[in-house]
């Protein structure tokens, strides 16, 4: 049992390092360390003012450390500069470490320190850290605020800090740090999965779900549904007359709008497409709902030189506006497409039919219709 915690952090480790993750495994690296550090120097009856020193200055650069791991943005494990810096920063650190118990005369503390400051105690030093690791959890919180591609991780970096500053604060306890040790390592491989899933299964760019998670959501779609393929009109257009970040700026809008869909889920299928899947619903019970959105794609004013989305309104007096549009189509199952890949390629006719139809709309394939419609369109990908 006494091996738990480390087992728990190996694993931990490995799982980050295998995702390409140096930040977690920095943070672990560091728990790590003060667990072994303390367990070899723990005391067995009295405690040393070697010990306490020791145990001091730990509880001090942990969560400096944790706060530098943490904030330091990722740079994956093949940063040779970045390893060297790491390096450089745990070497000075043992530098230090060395220095303190070796050449710094101990006795000194006892002899002058606290004979001056009588009620000074390293009880009361290592409860000074604990002030902290609270600081660094709120440097923390400052930087996660500010941060726009959040991963769980960030978030469990503040845990992280609260659990071992409650871990060193109780003083030279090596038993209760071993178990909080364990719960960091869990907290990390929870982060980490979670991360991994979010990577897999949203669209990076819109911020919306991809088309991994598209398919999965087929695959418990009952038997009446309705799925809309969307396309932005003139969008090589848009990027060539515009540039490709406005283009980005207008393909996040487009997502942002889709998304507000009522009854039904929003993708960004690939490209400049997405898809609209309603569960339950049939294409004529859903044709109000994607006409709403159409039109709110056509209404909505962008900005030229708006650097994102919704800034603010001095930077809007001053742009340059223009509008963009949204061609749909809309099926639902029937006899010949009775899978969600048959009916969402129904679905692309109809849009392939309304941009023939001059765009901004919405064309409903229909059984008959579609044998009419001219041909399938090409898929694109993200
Ligand atoms: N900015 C940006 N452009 C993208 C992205 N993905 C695809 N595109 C662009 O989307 C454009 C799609 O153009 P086309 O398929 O020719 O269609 P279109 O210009 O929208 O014309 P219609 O669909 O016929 O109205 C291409 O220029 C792609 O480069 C992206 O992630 N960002």
């Amino acid at each position: 049992m006494a091996y738990a915690p480390y087992a728990v952090m190996l694993i931990a480790g490995f799982i980050s390092l295998w995702l390409n993750r140096l930040q977690p495994f920095l943070v672990l690296l560091s728990v790590f360390m003060v667990n072994v550090i303390f367990s070899f120097f723990a005391p067995s009856e009295q405690v040393s003012i070697a010990q306490s020193v020791l145990f001091t200055l730990l509880s001090f650069l942990l969560p400096l450390n944790l706060l530098l791991w943490s904030v330091l943005s990722e740079k994956g494990i093949q940063n040779t500069a970045f390893n060297n810096f790491v390096l450089a920063v745990f070497v000075a650190q043992g530098v230090l470490i060395y220095w303190v118990m070796r050449e710094l005369n101990l006795q000194w503390i006892e002899t002058i320190a606290l004979p001056i400051f009588p009620g000074l105690d390293f009880y009361h030093l290592s409860f000074a850290s604990t002030l902290g690791f609270l600081l660094a959890g709120f440097i923390l919180s400052l930087k996660l605020n500010g941060q726009k591609q959040l991963r769980v991780f960030s978030h469990a970096g503040v845990f992280v800090l609260l659990l071992m500053a409650f871990a060193l604060n109780q003083y030279l306890q090596v038993g209760v740090l071993a178990w909080v040790s364990s719960m960091v390592g869990l907290i990390v491989i929870l982060s980490l999965v979670l991360d991994a899933h979010h990577i897999a299964y949203m669209d990076e760019l819109t911020g919306i779900k991809g088309r991994r998670a598209l398919n999965e959501f087929f695959m418990g779609l009952g038997k009446r549904y309705a799925i809309a393929m969307v396309d932005i009109d003139h969008f090589k257009n848009f990027n060539d007359t515009h540039g490709h970040d406005m283009g980005d700026q207008v393909l996040k809008m487009v997502a942002l709008i889709l998304d507000t869909v009522v009854g039904g889920k929003a993708y960004r299928y690939g490209g400049e497409e997405f898809t609209l899947v309603f569960p339950g619903k049939s294409a004529e019970q859903v044709t109000q709902e994607l006409e709403r959105l159409r039109e709110e794609v056509a209404n909505h004013v962008i900005y030229l030189n708006e650097a994102e989305v919704g800034s603010n309104k001095a930077k809007k007096a001053s742009s340059k506006v223009v509008s963009i549009t949204i061609s749909l189509g809309v099926a639902e199952p029937d006899a010949q497409h009775t899978t969600p890949e048959q009916v969402m390629k129904f679905a692309d006719e109809g849009l392939y039919k309304a941009k023939r139809l001059g765009r901004n709309k919405l064309v409903r394939s229909m059984g008959k219709s579609a044998k009419a419609a001219p041909k399938t369109r090409a898929k694109k990908s993200a």
